[in-house]
Parts: C-alpha cells; structure tokens; sequence
C-alpha cells in the first residue's frame, strides 16, 4: 500500500546477564542504516519479567506490523504470550480484519535455543538483514493448560519432569553463560528418580511414555523420565511436522 510500517522491537536489556542491552546499544545505528526508510522503528525496553507481554498486546492492537523479540528464548516467550489473551489472538483496533501483525526475532540471550533450531547464528546483524528481507512464514504454536485451565503458549519447547528440571535449575546459573544448561542438568540429574510418566492422545487411551510412544506423539523426545514437546521444528522447509493440532493429557 506505500503505507510506512510500524515495526515494535522489545528489548531485554538484562539478557545473557546484561549483555543483551550493551549489543543493542551497539546495534541500533546499524539497524537504523537498514531498516530506517521502510519503516517506523519503535523501540521498547522491558523493566522486569512479564512486561514483554503486555508491550507486545498493546503494540498489536495499535496495529504493529511486526513484533520483534530482542533477547533470549525467555522473552521471544513472552513476546509470544502478547500475542494472546485468554486464549485467543490479540488483534489491532483500527486496520481491518486482514491485518496480521508478524512476529521476529534477533537472538541475543544465553542459549536462544529457537535460533539455534533453525541454524541461525547469533549474530544479531544476520537477524536485521532476514528481517530486511521480509521472509514470512507460518509457525506451529503449543498451548497448555495448568490445572487451574489459563492457556499458556509456548513457540519453542515445553519439557516435562526431567528435562523441565534442568531448564528450571539452569535459569539459577546464567551468569555462567551458555554453562548454565550443563549445570541445570547436572543439577536436574542429582537425585532424579524416573517416574512413569502417562499420556493420552487426542483423548485415547491412556499409554506409558517410552521411546516408541513419544515418536509417535508428533514432535516429542524422550529423556530417561521426561519429555520434550516441540511444535515446529522447521517452518521455512514449508515442512510443518504436526499437520494437525494434537492435544496431550499428561500425569506423572
Ligand atoms: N528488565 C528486566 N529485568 C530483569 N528481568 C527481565 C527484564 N526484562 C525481562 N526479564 C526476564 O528475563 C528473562 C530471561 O531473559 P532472556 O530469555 O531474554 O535471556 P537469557 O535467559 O539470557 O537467554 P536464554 O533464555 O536464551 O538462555 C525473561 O524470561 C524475562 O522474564
């Protein structure tokens, strides 16, 4: 349409213990060079944990063309969950019902994980010329549902007993950078005891997870007593893995 388009960028400046915000300082002259005559560029830093989500609902509702994660897989998290309220898609106020706000993402956390799934340096420049470039593609989603029913998105993983307990130990021990998950682990395998963990699938019959049962469960991988969940592994092979939404009950 010629129309300028609003790009929203939400920046972490505590990730990868406080060098995300040094990188961005050092980065904005060069995205400002790239990206400055396409669009409006609106930058957002974040003041502590959850508010990615709210500047990613309002950011959409002005009608953003593009929300963009600057960080690590925790706030691309985030950023995902402002793409929601309960439940369902945030959309803008005032540009019509085909107006689809894109999400991004320049990965400068500790282990930024998402990226790394799809090859991508961490070289934050590569990240502005793929955004430069426009390329779009569709993205499986995962939502789960804690015991109290409030639906919760996740974009990149959702582990469950052994591998949750690493990432959750891990988050203790980012000043170690990129260390930090070989300590989770090994933290996470101190004291472990497997537990049968049960799954039933789009309402089945409940089955214990082994190998064999997580292979069939779409993107699943199984660790002695854990399970990983992961919704896509490569959009832009126009490869989707889960064709179609399953839905998993799990107990443990
Ligand atoms: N201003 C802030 N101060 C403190 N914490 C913040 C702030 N903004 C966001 N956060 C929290 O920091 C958490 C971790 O950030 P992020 O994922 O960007 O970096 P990381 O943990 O170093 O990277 P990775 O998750 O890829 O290992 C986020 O989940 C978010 O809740």
């Amino acid at each position: 349409s010629g129309r300028r388009r609003d790009f929203v960028f939400v920046v972490n400046p505590s990730g990868a213990n406080g060098r995300t915000g040094k990188q961005w300082k050092q980065l904005l002259p060069f995205l400002h060079t790239r990206l400055a005559d396409q669009c409006n560029i609106c930058e957002c830093i974040t003041s502590g944990p959850s508010h990615a989500i709210d500047v990613t609902r309002e950011a959409i509702k002005d009608g953003a063309d593009a929300v963009i994660a600057v960080g690590g897989d925790g706030t691309l998290h985030e950023v995902v969950n402002g793409f929601f309220w309960k439940g369902s898609p945030v959309r803008a106020l005032d540009r019509g019902p085909d107006h689809l706000t894109a999400l991004g993402l320049i990965p400068l956390g500790t282990g930024s994980d998402f990226a790394r799934t799809f090859g991508w340096s961490n070289d934050p420049r590569q990240a502005i010329d793929r955004i430069v470039r426009g390329v779009k593609s569709k993205l499986d989603i995962g939502m789960m549902e804690g015991p109290n029913g409030d639906p919760h998105f996740f974009i990149n993983v959702a582990d469950i007993h052994l591998s949750a307990k690493a990432g959750y130990f891990a988050s203790m021990y980012k000043r170690f950078g990129n260390l930090c998950y070989v300590l989770g682990a090994l933290r996470g395998f101190w004291g472990h005891s497997n537990r049968d963990l049960r799954i039933k699938v789009n309402g089945g019959e409940w089955r214990t997870v082994d190998k064999v049962t997580a292979l069939c469960v779409g993107n699943a991988k199984y660790f002695g007593g854990g399970m990983k969940i992961t919704p896509t592994v490569d959009p832009f092979s126009g490869d989707l893995q889960v064709p179609k939404p399953v839905k998993i009950n799990f107990t443990i």
